[in-house]
């Protein structure tokens, strides 16, 4: 659960579903479905595709909804010759406040360096969004037990050459890859020592200060069912939640965590 000073994030990634319509509907429900009180406990976040950005927002601004959005991705370029890309300087104008950087199928599937991750993060800094930096490890890197330092290696690439003035505006996620789409959530144990570990590392990196105002998150099949033991970690400071957050309803109770942590 999140110290004093780090308000919880819920965050849907929606990865590459719902169109605009279906879009509109599953934010209208789920700021139906929450109480100002408890979107005023936990900040909740929607990251839809890029084309139903712009609908996403005329809802929330239409309706004063308050529900936070963001991209999925970003280019490293504030603009120019590069199809298919979109920038930070687009999402920004579109009133986009959060943007996920090296998530587990963007490296995969894009072959996303911890180089591009920097750009990445640096560009959306640049551009008045919080990257929300994913790390996490394959099946392999967990059963040789390497876990721990993989992340570290990850969080270091892609933070290189920032401020501490800059760290402090970022999210990091931790998703390990095998928990995924998967069904298999890490346990919290698992979570925490990973997230844990992550705030140590920004310790060294930078200071105590510094380490103790950034969120961690976790991801990996979380559901509304497993999400309040995972939240009562002491270094995990929210979800990115995949499948979960295509249903409102679900998604709801997931951001109602609080009420099931006994404090
Ligand atoms: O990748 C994820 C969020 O970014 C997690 O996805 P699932 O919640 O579907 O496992």
């Amino acid at each position: 659960m999140a110290g004093p000073t780090r308000r919880p994030l819920m965050a849907g990634n929606w990865k590459m579903n719902l169109n605009h319509l279906e879009a509109n509907l599953l934010v209208q429900k789920l700021a139906a479905s929450l109480t100002e009180k408890q979107l005023t406990d936990v900040e909740v976040v929607v990251l839809p595709p890029y084309t139903d950005l712009r609908t996403v927002q005329t809802a929330v601004e239409g309706d004063k909804l308050l529900i936070g959005y963001g991209a999925q991705d970003l280019s490293p370029h504030a603009s120019g010759a590069y199809t298919g890309d979109i920038s930070g300087p687009l999402l920004a104008k579109l009133g986009c406040t959060y943007v996920v950087v090296g998530h587990s199928e963007r490296r995969i599937h894009h072959h996303e360096s911890d180089a591009i991750c920097n750009a990445k993060v640096k560009a959306a800094l640049t551009h008045g969004l919080t990257p929300i930096l994913c790390v996490g490890e394959g099946l392999d890197v967990r059963e040789a037990g390497r876990h721990v330092s993989h992340c570290a290696v990850q969080l270091e690439g892609a933070l290189s050459g920032l401020t501490a003035e800059q760290v402090v505006k970022i999210v990091v996620a931790y998703e390990p890859v095998w928990a995924i789409g998967t069904g298999k959530t890490a346990t919290p144990e698992d979570a925490q020592e990973v997230c844990g570990s992550v705030r140590e590392r920004l310790v060294e990196l930078y200071d105590q200060d510094t380490a103790a105002q950034v969120r961690i998150l976790y991801g990996g099949s979380v559901k509304a069912s497993n999400v309040a033991a995972t939240m009562a970690q002491p270094d995990v400071d929210g979800g990115l939640v995949g499948g979960a957050s295509l249903d409102a309803e679900e998604f709801a109770q997931i951001c109602r965590f609080p009420e099931h942590i006994a404090r």
